[in-house]
């Protein structure tokens, strides 16, 4: 079955890569014709510029063409999932769309699965998610990721289809628990980039982690995910990665509110978004998410580092 990727950004275009050195011929779109240039002409994909790419990949800017293949990766930010699906006018009956962003959307307030189900209730949806930088997967370093599809049989042929000899893809049927920990570990990542960029030190980076592990879990629980993919590859195992690395720009933004920088706007940093979709999730739900909470008053600015942090110090002592 042929694979397409729609988004021509970083994690798309090391994903189409991956997959060329399987001998899979790749197609991608992307939405500006200048990167379809560079990728058919000068083999590199304007978000990805150090890794050259083989002929094997080509890219258009005819959405409707691309999405043609059997499996198509959605590998757009979040909040352009919903409108980039719906530039799609053909059927896309029994196509397996795996989403390879992280996030829940701020109108659906559900993750990439419920909007691919949503939008194009045709198709079979499924996630691929898990701890991995775009730039590792290109220079094909060792990587294990989480693939999550309801259809079992889908999932199986999916997890097949998509390992390398070097991304290795473990599989679960649990959606939900998958695509929440892809996208809460952003959030909270912000949260550790704001705590070491403001000079709070290691030790409450780790608390921060653990007791944001904690608000991972209990959102996901609420909407029935399994703990055990909470404690997987997408959820603990991406928690660790972006909490921890600089190669991470949710953790760069953070360090930046801390710092008290300015941060490039044109990068892609899913946590600001899922913040605030997060609390309205918790607000509905009626459940204490406090550390995400406090990200999204510092990311929207209402909230200085500082009283983020003095508060989250001074509420209620309780059991663990
Ligand atoms: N980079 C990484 O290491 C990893 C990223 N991911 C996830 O992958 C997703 C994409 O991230 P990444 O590839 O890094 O992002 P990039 O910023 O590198 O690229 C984003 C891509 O999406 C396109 N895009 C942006 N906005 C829109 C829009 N409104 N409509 C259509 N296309 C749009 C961009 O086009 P243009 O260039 O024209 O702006 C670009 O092709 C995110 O959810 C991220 O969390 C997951 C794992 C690893
Ligand atoms: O999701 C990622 C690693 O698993 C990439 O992290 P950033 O989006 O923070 O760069």
């Amino acid at each position: 079955m042929s694979i397409a990727v729609l988004g021509a950004g970083a994690f798309g275009t090391a994903l189409a890569l991956s997959l060329s050195r399987e001998g899979h011929a790749v197609r991608i779109w992307a939405r500006d014709p200048e990167t379809v240039a560079s990728i058919n002409e000068a083999h590199r994909a304007p978000r990805l510029p150090d890794i050259a790419l083989p002929d094997s990949i080509t890219a258009s800017t005819d959405i409707d063409d691309v999405a043609q293949a059997g499996t198509l990766l959605l590998a757009v930010p979040m909040q352009a999932l919903h409108a980039t699906l719906a530039r799609v006018e053909a059927p896309l009956t029994g196509q397996r769309l795996v989403a390879c962003c992280k996030g829940v959307d701020l109108t659906e307030l559900t993750g990439p699965t419920g909007v691919i189900a949503h939008a194009k209730p045709e198709a079979i949806p499924a996630i691929l998610t898990g701890p991995s930088f775009a730039d590792d997967i290109a220079r094909d370093l060792p990587t294990a990721l989480t693939l999550a599809c309801a259809d079992d049989a889908a999932g199986k042929a999916l997890q097949h289809q998509l390992s390398t000899g070097a991304l290795r893809l473990y599989r679960t049927t649990d959606t939900i628990g998958a695509e929440l920990g892809g996208a809460l570990k952003n959030v909270i990542a912000i949260a550790c980039g704001a705590c070491i960029g403001e000079g709070l030190g290691d030790s409450a980076r780790a608390a921060l982690m653990t007791r944001g592990f904690a608000e991972m879990t209990r959102l996901a629980a609420k909407l029935g995910a399994k703990p055990e993919t909470l404690a997987g590859l997408s959820g603990l195992g991406d928690l660790a990665l972006t909490c921890t690395s600089e190669l991470s720009r949710n953790y760069r933004f953070g360090l930046a509110l801390g710092r008290g920088e300015v941060f490039d706007a044109s990068l892609t940093v899913e946590g600001v978004k899922t913040a605030e979709a997060v609390r309205r999730l918790a607000e509905r739900l009626e459940i204490d998410l406090p550390i995400c909470a406090m990200v999204h008053e510092v990311g929207a600015r209402d909230t200085s580092v500082a009283e983020a942090i003095r508060y989250l110090l001074n509420r209620p002592l309780k059991e663990e």
